[in-house]
């Protein structure tokens, strides 16, 4: 097969797509990276090519959104949109989670649902993909406000939704408070004790180890990465962005592998801590963003460490840059200013961080780089094992978990070396992330006949 043919085949994909999605550009962003992957091995697989299957696999099984009404503390109404984006299900129940954000539109649901279907393969275990939210803003809401809110979004999508059919579970603005009140309202409703959500709470059906499964993923990847150039963690200096979930968990285990975590970021700008953020500073995030939902300035207040407003951490000179807050949150300039800084391994806890040239950058100076779909997988790896526990009605010890955890980011990070390998030894985790994610969801499909 001649280049030309391969590059007139993703050009003409690529061109019908964007025509089917105008404006969409998060999502032509994911479906263009995963595209420019697969171009070869689909013209040298041609039955997938004459299956179509990236034609299918790009565009969602079924996408539902509705109306949210909800009153505030003031007795005044509100209405947000929801939505959800059921991309995928040919190797399991659509899985993915919810976010509430106010820039929560159709095209990032569909670029996050687009990428899970991938993440979701990857990680081994039978679950389909999906996304979905809302542009509610949980910032500076009352608890009564989030409660009345998940209500409303519930009694719509528990329509759509259920342990064998679609399972959601938390992403930005939507944590264990959010899933409660989700599940509560699911459970009133349908009169019934389900694994329907994941990432409940510990007493009431929740896995261990699921809150921390995003960020210590996000680390056992790049660890994995650092060993086949016979490196570690031990004294690496490493810049963070975000202070929720993910950022949390990832700066605990960091420091558990003798790493020192120097930033943290909110969208009001990051904090620099030379000194490290130890267990103690963590333990003060955790309040910070958890409890009293504040703005990360404070811990600059708090321990002195330099704020920086409405700015992002990478010009912070560091070994590991770990970026665990939205996406494209990294751009060409400040990719190359990471390697200028001596930078040699990216991994990304967030969904999508790095825009395109960001990931040219990373590509073209050969250093460790684990896209998202792979090194973030560790969130719904357990989201899949609490799905186990539930449907075994048990629940396995810490240990289990972590020890099932890890060995399911070694077996992403093994998939990625089989399909990313290239002749002269460099790993493309990105191309090998996005063959190894599509080859078990294509054959499903092909199995499954034209659905
Ligand atoms: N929670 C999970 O299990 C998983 C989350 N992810 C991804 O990880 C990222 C973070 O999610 P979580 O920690 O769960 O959410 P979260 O709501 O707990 O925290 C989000 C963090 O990102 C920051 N942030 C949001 N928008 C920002 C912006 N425009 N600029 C700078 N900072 C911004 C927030 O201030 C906050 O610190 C997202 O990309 C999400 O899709 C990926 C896999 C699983
Ligand atoms: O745990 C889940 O089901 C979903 C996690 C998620 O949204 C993600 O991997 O981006």
């Amino acid at each position: 097969m001649t280049s030309t043919k391969r590059s007139s085949f993703g050009e003409e994909f690529m061109n019908n797509f964007k025509n089917r999605n105008p404006g969409e550009i998060e999502f032509h962003q994911a479906v263009h990276e995963v595209t420019e992957s697969l171009l070869n091995f689909i013209e040298d697989n041609p039955k997938y090519k004459n299956a179509k299957i990236l034609e299918r696999m790009s565009e969602p099984e079924r996408i539902i959104i509705f109306r949210v009404p909800w009153v505030d503390d003031k007795g005044e109404i509100q209405v947000n949109r929801g939505y959800r984006v059921e991309m995928n299900s040919a190797i399991g129940p659509y899985k993915g989670g919810l976010r509430f954000h106010p820039t929560v539109n159709l095209s990032i649901l569909k670029f996050l649902a687009f990428e899970q279907v991938f993440k979701n393969s990857l990680t081994t275990l039978p679950m389909g993909g999906g996304k979905g939210g809302s542009d509610f803003d949980p910032k500076q809401k009352t608890d009564g406000e989030v409660m009345r809110f998940c209500q409303s979004f519930m009694t719509e999508l528990s329509k759509h939704i259920g342990p064998n059919t679609d399972v959601p579970a938390g992403d930005i603005g939507v944590g264990g408070r959010e899933i409660g009140f989700l599940f509560g309202q699911y459970k009133r409703l349908r009169n019934e004790f389900t694994g329907v959500l994941t990432g409940k709470g510990r007493e009431w059906g929740g896995s261990l180890i699921r809150p921390e499964a995003t960020g210590y993923g996000t680390v056992y990847f790049a660890d994995e990465m650092l060993r086949t150039r016979n490196d570690s963690f031990k004294g690496k200096i490493v810049t963070v962005s975000g202070s929720g979930n993910v950022a949390q968990f990832t700066t605990e285990k960091v420091n558990e592998l003798g790493g020192k975590v120097v930033t943290l970021s909110d969208s009001s700008g990051f904090i620099h801590d030379p000194d490290g953020i130890d267990a103690e500073k963590l333990k003060f995030v955790m309040r910070l963003k958890n409890i009293k939902r504040g703005r990360i300035e404070e811990y600059a207040k708090k321990f002195g460490a330099e704020y920086y407003a409405n700015e992002r951490p990478w010009k912070i000179k560091c070994d590991v840059a770990l970026p665990c807050a939205t996406q494209n949150e990294i751009n060409k300039q400040e990719a190359e200013l990471l390697i200028k800084n001596g930078c040699i391994c990216v991994s990304e806890g967030a969904n999508m961080p790095s825009t395109p040239d960001a990931v040219d950058v990373y590509l073209k100076n050969k250093i460790l780089y684990g896209p998202g779909k792979a090194a973030n997988a560790g969130g719904v790896s357990v989201s899949g094992l609490e799905m186990s526990q539930n449907s075994l009605r048990m629940s396995w010890t810490r240990e289990e978990v972590d020890g099932h955890l890890k060995r399911i980011m070694q077996d992403i990070h093994t998939t990625c070396v089989k399909y990313g390998k290239t002749k002269d030894g460099f790993i493309n985790y990105m191309d090998g992330a996005n063959i190894g994610g599509f080859v078990k969801v294509a054959e499903a499909m092909l199995a499954q006949g034209l659905v």
